[in-house]
């Protein structure tokens, strides 16, 4: 029986890493980048002031403590203006936030310091030299990285791009997924539902899972429980998938569609010592794109995706951080299970007390729990007993 790092690398193995393309910055949410962003203009890219008032030289307000100074407003600066004039010893400009601060000036007081004036501005205070400007290239200096390869591109990072002056960025497509659902027993959600039918979930869910990973989900379902069906139904497919992604039909039944249609051709099935999720299935269509088969309950299938699938479509989509993070939790209830397979338990972190309790027991059938849950709490193999207060590590789902 393999181990789940032994069937993770296996599965890792089957997907390159997808190509580059430039696109623009508002197209790359969720990408990876793919080479390091130098930034070709400082952050601020010039001195600017930080509030709304007035621009001066401190040293013009010497004393006014004491007795307000009263300066001519020489110049007007609202934010945009290009052609700043300098600020000569005993004016003042007004200034606004983010507008350039005038040569010669050293500090800025905010408007509510004074009283206002357009002509000429009373102000009652002291100012100190470098007050209320924001120095160019405080947040970046020009050349320096601003985002390293392997970021995934969230607000902030989309943004901060955009805030150097780049238009488009090279990143990595998503790995194009194929999502395919088997079972004779499978209804659509929707109609009615006759005894020993259940309504299709695990294809819905696996391509919602899929796109959640970043990747792109077409979502197949209703495939025959017919070998030359299944083939069939797969073919016009074929050309624009890396991966072919089923669940169900996998373990020891009479009926194994999957199994029976791949077994023998590029692909490997067999067991994972894990729970749930033990019959899996991994290798290559025909020579060409990766098939990863899933065990059909549906716990099973959307666990097995979390511990082999997600990590690979992030990895071969260029994302650095293609894991979930996992935290060290103490257990508020207790855990036995059987010696010989690691388990993935449903959970519930709290992350301000730094606990975790399960969410339902460890049938594979039990997705509402898993719907409740935050996390997956990965039990070590050699574990057999785990008493309440015990540390074990989560993995956190969101
Ligand atoms: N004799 C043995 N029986 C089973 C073994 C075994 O080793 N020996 N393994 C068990 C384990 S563990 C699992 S997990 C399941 C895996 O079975 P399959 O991958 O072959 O899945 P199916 O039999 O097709 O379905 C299992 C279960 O899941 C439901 N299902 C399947 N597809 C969907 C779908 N798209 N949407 C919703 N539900 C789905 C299906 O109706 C079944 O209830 O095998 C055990 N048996
Ligand atoms: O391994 Mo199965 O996934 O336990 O139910």
């Amino acid at each position: 029986m393999a181990t789940v790092a032994e069937h993770r690398d296996r599965v890792a193995g089957l997907l390159a890493a997808t190509p580059v393309d430039r696109l623009p910055v508002a197209d790359c949410l969720g990408r990876a980048l793919a080479a390091d962003l130098t930034a070709p203009v400082a952050l601020p890219p010039f001195d600017n002031a930080a509030m709304d008032g007035y621009a001066v030289r401190a040293a013009d307000l010497a004393g006014a403590d004491a007795e307000p100074a009263l300066l001519p407003v020489a110049a007007d600066i609202p934010a945009g203006r290009v052609d700043v004039p300098e600020l000569r010893p005993g004016e003042a400009h007004r200034i606004m936030t983010g507008a350039q601060v005038p040569p010669g000036a050293d500090s800025v007081v905010p408007v509510e310091r004074t009283d206002a004036g357009t002509g000429q501005v009373r102000i009652g205070a002291e100012v100190r030299t470098g007050a209320h400007i924001r120095r160019s290239g405080e947040d970046v200096t020009t050349g320096s990285t601003v985002l390293t390869a392997g970021t995934s591109l969230s607000a902030a990072q989309l943004g901060v791009a955009a805030a150097v002056g780049t238009a488009r960025l090279p990143v990595h497509r998503p790995v194009r997924v194929l999502v395919l659902s088997t079972g004779s027993e499978l209804v659509e959600p929707g109609e009615p539902l006759q005894p020993g039918q259940i309504y299709e979930s695990n294809g819905l869910m696996l391509a919602a899972a899929v796109r959640e990973a970043g990747a792109e989900a077409t979502l197949l379902r209703f495939v025959p429980d017919d070998v030359p069906a299944f083939h069939a139904a797969l073919q016009p497919q074929l050309a624009g998938t890396d991966l072919i992604l089923t669940s169900g039909g996998v373990s020891a039944g009479a009926y194994e569609v999957v199994k029976d249609a791949l077994t023998g051709d590029g692909m490997e099935f067999g067991k994972v010592a894990m729970q749930p999720g033990m019959p899996q299935g991994a290798g290559r269509y025909r020579g060409g794109p990766a098939v990863v088969a899933l065990p059909g309950n549906p716990v099973s299938s959307l666990v097995s995706f979390e511990v082999f699938v997600r990590p690979a479509l992030r990895s071969a989509a260029g994302h650095a951080r293609a894991h979930r993070p996992v935290r060290r939790a103490l257990l508020t209830d207790e855990i036995s299970k059987p010696a010989g397979k690691r388990q993935f338990r449903r959970g519930l972190f709290d992350p301000v007390a730094g606990t975790v309790a399960l969410q339902g027991g460890p049938g594979s059938h039990l997705l509402s729990a898993l719907a409740g849950a935050n996390c997956l709490l990965d039990i070590p193999e050699e574990t057999t007993e785990l008493p309440p207060d015990s540390p074990v590590d989560v993995l956190l789902l969101d």
